[in-house]
């Protein structure tokens, strides 16, 4: 079995290949989409920290012994073998080696199947979570979009900032706006560009008049209590999740059912602290205003974010996403219509092509008489 160090250096020398690649074999695994760098034997690789230069050379020894087994196998040791010039000993046995153990085990982390932790009242359990959306392909103000990508970077590089000024590696979002809004698109850009796991938590059994809510796999939940909301209308339904993000293998396992607002906060502050690695919490609701305000204040939930209808700039990004347009002559049209009722972005779903002869103006087509009947339906209302 090869060691943690073994693959952290494996994987760390398969990103050095731009230099080395003529001397490195490729291998294509799984479905063609992975290249897989690896070094054959006696065969090296040079690499440079701070001007120092290093050679790393791959090697094995096969047992001589003879062994008797039923289902013999070769006894082997694979090894990486590392040279330098003697005065650089401190520096590569110290720095550059817990360099290249971290970059590894930060490749591994940034190739590995990231997971969707569902919380089902007793313990979690969890399904691969696999979702296209970016933060590319979220429609919204693109100045808005801009400065969240910059804030979660920020944080996902701040280790050393955070350790320096003693506080905790931990960042809280809250996302509000109505249904449809993209919250839990977002949350599914964010886990993707800082490469988390979800730890999605419904928090519909703490806040009472809930009727449903969709989690990230687009499904809407059925309604879990048998309480007779059928007097109740959209705007007064109310949705509030919470989804944690966090960095591969931290353990968030905790019964969160049936708790008190006090209890819910004191939960949240004990997720916080409960273990070193950096974590996001993102709290999502469809009614911000309420919510208790202790429960969102900053500290808990430094960055609070609106979601909001879908504007003329949001809808040109749902265009490019879906037709590869930056314009057309019905866009002045759309436009119009979007400026004058709350339409929200879901309503890109129009944008899909309806029939295997359906071009780019059949879909905006659709889109505007879409369009018309949401604010025609709003008017009636
Ligand atoms: N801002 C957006 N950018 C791109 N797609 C969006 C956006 N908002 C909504 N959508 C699309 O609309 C659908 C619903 O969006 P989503 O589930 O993210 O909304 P939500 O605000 O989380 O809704 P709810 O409050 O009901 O959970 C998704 O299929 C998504 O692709």
């Amino acid at each position: 079995m090869r060691s943690e160090a073994y693959i952290a250096i494996e994987n760390y020398l398969s990103t050095n290949s731009s230099k080395q690649a003529k001397r490195l074999k490729a291998d294509m695994m799984q479905n063609n989409q992975n290249l897989a760098l690896s070094m054959d034997e006696h065969e090296e690789v040079a690499d440079e920290y701070k001007r120092v230069k290093i050679w790393w050379a791959f090697g094995k020894n096969v047992s001589k012994t003879p062994t008797f087994s039923f289902n013999p196998v070769a006894d082997e040791k694979r090894y990486y073998k590392l040279t330098f010039h003697k005065k650089n000993r401190d520096l590569i046995m110290g720095d550059y080696l817990n360099y290249v153990l971290k970059e590894g085990n930060a490749i591994k982390i940034r190739n590995r199947q990231r997971k969707l932790y569902i919380n089902n009242g007793a313990k979690w359990s969890h399904v691969v979570f696999e979702h296209p959306a970016t933060f590319e392909t979220l429609a919204m103000d693109p100045h808005k979009k801009n400065e969240i990508v910059e804030d979660l970077m920020t944080f996902s590089k701040g280790e050393e900032f955070y350790e320096r000024i003693g506080r905790a590696w931990k960042r809280g979002y809250l996302l509000y706006g109505p249904p449809g809004t993209g919250k839990s698109t977002m949350i599914a850009a964010m886990a993707n560009l800082l490469k988390y796991d979800i730890y999605d938590l419904e928090l519909t059994a703490v806040i009472e008049d809930i009727d449903c809510s969709r989690d990230l796999t687009g499904k809407r939940k059925k309604k879990q209590d048998n309480s007779d909301d059928s007097n109740m209308t959209d705007e007064e339904k109310k949705n509030s999740t919470m989804n944690m993000l966090a960095s591969e293998g931290q353990d968030t396992s905790s019964n969160p059912s049936k708790v008190t607002l006090s209890g819910l906060q004191n939960f949240i502050d004990g997720l916080w602290s409960a273990c070193g690695g950096e974590r996001l919490i993102v709290f999502t609701t469809n009614h911000v205003d309420k919510l208790d305000p202790a429960l969102i204040q900053r500290g808990r939930m430094d960055k609070h974010v609106e979601l909001s209808y879908c504007g003329f700039e949001a809808f040109k990004i749902l265009a490019r996403n879906y037709l590869k347009i930056d314009s057309h002559p019905l866009y002045p049209k759309i436009q119009k219509l979007l400026s004058e009722k709350n339409i929200t972005p879901d309503v890109a779903e129009n944008l899909k092509p309806k029939t295997a002869s359906a071009d780019v103006s059949t879909s905006l087509q659709d889109l505007v008489l879409a369009l018309k009947l949401v604010n025609q339906e709003v008017e009636q209302k």
